[in-house]
């Protein structure tokens, strides 16, 4: 059900609501979310535990690169999908058309800690966010934002402390070259799907997508991963033999 009256005093009519999915994104719990980010090397661990489940959801940093490097953000995806305008941005411009970004809109519907997922139809050298969504992302407490396509103003973005991963950075304005089609549907990003309520989790090796009904199983996982981990290390910082070291080694860590 959408139940987009309860957002009506942050939306900007940027998109026609009917193109509003939902408003009602399923969210895994505060303790679930603070669970992870108490974690270090969070995407390599969970990447290998997606491996282990056969879920596609891994995407590395050479694709999707962090605008602000040292960041980490864990949170709920909410989602908006772009296509190409049919238009030019000549006759954009000189007939004053209507620009179809609708980024505002989307963390209109969002929720503190969202992480805004953008689909730019792999059109990574148009812009569809800057700084002024940035500053707006970081005002209603997005978590950060994951951009397949261009996004601009990354001196502002970098000022803001907003952190962001994107495909490309670029000067020019997604305004009359995209339009948002649709807001809290699936989405596809670097050939990876994810749907409104995914947890997305982003550090300096990528970004991963858990999907929302394995959140529980993941974290588990993760967990023992993280444990395992601090135990190997312990090992090789204190001098360990080839032979215990063989023992733990991957590749059966896991
Ligand atoms: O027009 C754009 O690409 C968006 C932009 O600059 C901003 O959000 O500041
Ligand atoms: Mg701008």
């Amino acid at each position: 059900m959408n139940r987009l009256q309860d957002y009506e005093n942050r939306l900007m009519g940027l998109i026609p609501p009917e193109r509003i999915k939902t408003a009602d994104v399923p969210r895994p719990s505060q303790e679930i979310i603070d669970a992870f980010y108490e974690m270090e090397g969070l995407t390599p661990t969970i990447s290998d535990i997606l491996d282990s489940l056969g879920v596609k959801g891994a995407i590395p940093a050479s694709s999707l690169r962090p605008v602000i490097p040292g960041k980490k953000i864990v949170g709920p995806a909410i989602t908006i999908r772009y296509i190409p305008e049919r238009i030019t941005p000549d006759y954009g411009f000189a007939n004053q058309e209507k620009a179809k970004l609708a980024d505002r809109d989307l963390y209109a519907i969002g929720k503190e800690g969202d992480v805004p997922v953008f689909d730019a139809a792999g059109l990574k050298d148009i812009s569809v966010m800057g700084g002024l969504s940035a500053l707006v992302a970081k005002k209603w407490k997005m978590a950060g934002n994951i951009v397949d396509g261009g996004v601009r103003d990354i001196d502002t973005i970098r000022q803001l402390d907003y952190p962001v991963w994107s495909s490309g950075q670029t000067p020019i304005t997604g305004k009359y070259r995209v339009e948002a089609i649709e807001i809290n549907v699936p989405i596809t990003i670097q050939g990876i799907r994810v749907h409104p309520g995914d947890l997305i989790v982003a550090d300096d090796s990528g970004v991963v997508v858990v999907p929302f009904e394995k959140i529980e199983v993941v974290l588990e996982k993760t967990k023992e991963a993280a444990e395992k981990e601090k135990k190997i290390t312990e090992l090789i910082e204190s001098g360990a033999s080839i032979e215990e070291m063989k023992k733990i080694l991957p590749p059966s860590k896991w």
